[in-house]
């Protein structure tokens, strides 16, 4: 009836045409749209709420991965030790000299050597070498180059002393070779090695060599069938012994037409090891650049091979498969009974690859019988091959953690705990995953304690820290015991995908598979979370065919052992391999969307400081900190009552509080913006770790330090630890302390270190300035905050950009009595800081003086320097030091 009306009056108006019913068509064009967006609506609703199943027909592939390799011997496979009986005294690091550090080639390179966690050091060709040795040993394991020309156009002097240190040390390289950017130039002998250079040249069928000491990871026997992708080849023609082919290809039609090479089907060698028989140099020559897969894993051999083993990766991957959600999915995506029974098939083909391999399935159990009836028999089916599975605990409804407290996360875990209970679900591994990743990195505090109470959960998973992209960089750290590990994803997302529709074509898919991400996660990670998504075991059951696939293709073309631990033995693997990754390190999570999505709404970073003081201590942080606050828009932190003024968070164990805890010493600003919250640590300065933490929590924060003569700093630091009754300082002279050799008592030998190093100005500053630009950097010169508070408070006021400007002159005073500057409290009133700040004490004594003079010189000398490098005014003291 509705349609009816409808469609009358739209021929009415429309059909018709006449201007007079301009008006009239308008109006009923808007309603028309209203009418059709409401009945599609309704139709849309109905559809779900009556669970209508959204039918696809399902067309699962079948994995197609073959290896070819059976007829070669097995012998062939055994991954060589590279590890040398010779103690070889080099670095486990590797110099890498490119062009520009910003070419293909190089950033190719280096974040290869980052995802294999190999440590280096970029150096630009072309200029000075870096230092080569230390203290008698080699810096590094392997010299890398990315492109011959960076080698071979080095000047002869320092071309030479490489040559000497690769010989001596027994240091290979790794040269990448580019074609001539002309394809003029056919062909081309290298200056000084008997090897010939064919470029520009289009490869097929490309293959390794099985008779090479060098694989370890990769297994030869393999053919990648076809053109490689690129067409700038360059091949290796040589006549010498000293040489061993590495891979072969065949030639392929050029792609380019003025190209006078002719396919000839002849096989070329396409990487090659110079084994270091003509000058004592071990080489491997590239004729390419990384892009191409195998490159890869041809470089990260290479690498172990010519550093001994040192640089030698692990054989081992841990792998867990977690399907995120398994009851969770809307009607008609969700799983079948058939699509049990495959996943069941599926884990024991897989457990013939992956040594106790089990999917481990996340629930929220609210969503289980919630399909279809087809999909409510999967749901049985899935309880019924319980045992089969490994189980871990979402939340009962899937809810997002930071949205909630303590108390409704505990709830909401607490009715998925007597769902397991009641359905018999085997959850045993200590184990949760947070959907959407929320609450796991920002930290959500209620849900780290949450899990503690209600399912003892030691081990996490999350691809947001310390960012989701790029995805080799993710990492994993440890909060309230909880060990949170870095989760790769395997391209099928959140979505149900289907192989007909995969965003930018199946292809896509089979080439991550074939070589590409998802291959590379497996060759470069030792342990591996991937996360999927039941849609995807449902429906073309992309996950099946994905992780099928690729675990055959890693089986053909490498030696890795695939193995499946507890997600508690992966985490303590996982940190004893990289232990440095234990602590966090807490960033800004206003810097980044997809943080800001899952950080509680009730936090703010407007309650993080805007400045620091930094210190050093002893220096008139106390007194610039009183000042400060006289400023009406200044606002500090609130005590704590452990450290007083000071919070103390990013010099030691307050940091692993983590970011909550430090936002509660700061008050909620009136006005974000014109107000400043700031807070003092005065042994922050010297701190090792404290510059990077501040910077990735408060990238945009101004730096305030404050710079006395470090001599006067030591004493007056050794003078505040005697005056707060120290046995240390009570028992030794200033100078009995300040020289105390090593062979002295630990006790002293601290009071030693506390006192001397924070004045080594230049080594701290320096880690500020690698850091923060000096533009964030404020230098106060220490004499003068004493001696003219006044001119220093306006000068911070301007570094700041703070407003209302304030004189000073109006709030400061200086008081006789104390012999300092004190803050104005009434017409003839001051109130100076307490007794522990300007003290009274004896001068130093002139050993003393003299000793420290000649302890600080060089380091003051560099600091001059630096100061004068950055555009900062050197002190009056540094002036008149350097004087004298
Ligand atoms: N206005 C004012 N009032 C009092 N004291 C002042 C002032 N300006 C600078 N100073 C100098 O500050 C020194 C103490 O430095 P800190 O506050 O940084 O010390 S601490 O690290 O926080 O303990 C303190 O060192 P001592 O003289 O050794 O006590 C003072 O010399």
């Amino acid at each position: 009836m509705m349609f009816k009306r409808f469609w009358e009056r739209l021929k009415t108006n429309y059909l018709r045409g006449s201007p007079l019913h301009r008006v009239g068509r308008t109006k009923t064009l808007v309603s028309a749209v209203v009418c059709l967006s409401f009945l599609s609506f309704i139709a849309f609703s109905y559809h779900f709420l009556n669970s209508s199943p959204v039918h696809r027909i399902a067309n699962p592939p079948e994995p197609a991965i073959t290896c070819r390799m059976n007829n070669l011997q097995k012998s062939m496979f055994t991954p060589k030790d590279h590890t040398s009986k010779e103690r070889l005294h080099i670095g486990a690091r590797v110099l890498v000299f490119v062009e520009s550090q910003y070419s293909k080639a190089a950033k190719q390179i280096t974040s290869s050597l980052q995802y294999a966690r190999i440590d280096y050091k970029l150096e630009n060709a072309g200029h000075n070498l870096p230092t080569l040795t230390h203290a008698d040993k080699g810096r590094f394991a392997v010299i890398i180059f990315e492109s011959l020309e960076a080698y071979v156009n080095m000047d002869n002097w320092n071309r030479q002393l490489l040559d000497k240190y690769c010989q001596d040390y027994k240091v290979g390289m790794i040269i990448f070779v580019h074609s001539a950017d002309e394809y003029g130039i056919e062909k081309e002998k290298v200056p000084g090695l008997p090897l010939i250079l064919r470029y520009n040249v289009a490869v097929k069928d490309y293959r390794l060599n099985a008779f090479t000491d060098i694989w370890r990871i990769t297994k030869p026997g393999e053919t990648v069938l076809d053109n490689i992708e690129e067409d700038d080849w360059v091949v290796f023609e040589y006549n010498h012994s000293t040489y061993e082919p590495l891979s072969y290809a065949k030639l392929a039609p050029p792609p380019y037409l003025n190209s006078r090479y002719i396919p000839d089907n002849s096989t070329v060698v396409c990487a090659l090891l110079d084994r270091g028989t003509l000058d004592g140099i071990q080489r491997i020559f590239f004729g390419n650049d990384l892009s191409f897969w195998v490159h890869q894993m041809i470089f990260i051999d290479g690498i172990s091979y010519l550093s001994h083993g040192k640089l030698s990766f692990p054989l081992e991957r841990y792998i867990l498969v977690d399907v995120d959600d398994i009851f969770v999915g809307i009607t008609g995506t969700r799983m079948t009974a058939d699509d049990v029974e495959a996943l069941a098939k599926s884990q024991e083909r897989l457990q013939k690859e992956v040594s106790n391999f089990h999917f481990n399935l996340g629930f929220s159990g609210w969503f289980y019988q919630h399909g279809t009836s087809l999909e409510n028999a999967g749901d049985q089916k899935i309880l019924e091959y319980r045992n089969k599975f490994w189980w871990f605990g979402h939340m009962w409804r899937h809810e997002q953690g930071h949205k909630f407290d303590q108390a409704k996360l505990e709830t909401s875990m607490i009715k998925n705990y007597q769902f397991a209970k009641e359905h018999n679900i085997p959850v045993m591994h200590q184990y949760a995953v947070a959907p959407h990743h929320s609450g796991v990195y920002p930290v959500h505090e209620p849900l780290y304690q949450a899990w503690k109470n209600v399912w003892d959960i030691r081990v996490t998973s999350t691809e947001e820290y310390p960012r989701l992209y790029p995805s080799w960089k993710r990492r994993g750290f440890i909060h309230k015991g909880v060990m949170v590990l870095p989760r790769q994803t395997c391209g099928l997302f959140t979505k149900t995908l289907y192989i007909d529709t995969y965003p930018g074509g199946r292809k896509k898919l089979d080439d991550s598979i074939q070589g590409g991400e998802l291959f590379k996660t497996f060759l470069y990670n030792p342990i591996n979370i991937y996360m999927t998504h039941m849609g995807n075991y449902a429906n073309d059951r992309l996950a099946l065919y994905t992780f099928e696939s690729v675990i055959k293709f890693v089986k053909c073309w490498t030696n890795l052992q695939l193995k499946q631990v507890t997600p508690l033995e992966m985490g303590i693997k996982y940190f004893e391999m990289y232990p440095e990754d234990k602590e966090p390190v807490w960033q800004d999570p206003c810097v980044y969307k997809r943080h800001m999505q899952i950080w509680s709404a009730n936090k703010s970073c407007d309650r993080l400081p805007k400045f620091l003081v930094v210190g050093p201590q002893k220096t008139g942080t106390t007194a610039l900190y009183k000042f400060l606050q006289i400023h009406p828009a200044i606002l500090a932190n609130y005590n704590s009552p452990d450290t007083f003024e000071e919070v103390q968070f990013f010099n030691g164990n307050n940091y692993h509080k983590g970011i909550d805890w430090y936002m509660e010493f700061f008050p909620v600003p009136g006005n974000a913006t014109s107000d400043f919250l700031f807070e003092k640590s005065a042994n922050y300065f010297d701190g090792e770790l404290v510059p990077y933490r501040v910077h990735s929590l408060l990238p945009k924060a101004k730096i305030i330090c404050i710079l006395i003569d470090p001599a006067k700093r030591a004493y007056s630091w050794y003078q505040h630890m005697k005056a707060r009754g120290d046995q240390i300082a009570g028992n030794y002279t200033f100078h009995e302390i300040i020289t105390a050799p090593d062979s002295a008592p630990r006790k002293v030998r601290e009071l030693r270190n506390r006192s001397l190093i924070p004045g080594i100005y230049v080594q701290h500053l320096q880690k500020w300035l690698e850091f923060f630009p000096s533009r964030q950097i404020f230098i106060i010169d220490g004499g003068r905050l004493k001696s003219n508070p006044v001119a220093v408070m306006h000068n911070v006021q301007r570094f700041l950009h703070i407003e209302p400007h304030y004189d000073y002159n109006d709030y400061l005073r200086f008081d006789p009595k104390k012999g300092f500057f004190c803050q104005v409290s009434s017409a003839n009133k001051s109130e100076c800081l307490g007794r522990g700040k300007g003290r009274h004490y004896p001068p130093m004594n002139e050993t003393s003086v003299e000793f420290l003079e000649q302890f600080y010189r060089k380091n003051n000398v560099a600091l001059s320097k630096l100061l004068s490098k950055h555009k900062y005014r050197i002190p009056d003291w540094l002036e008149k030091e350097l004087s004298d």
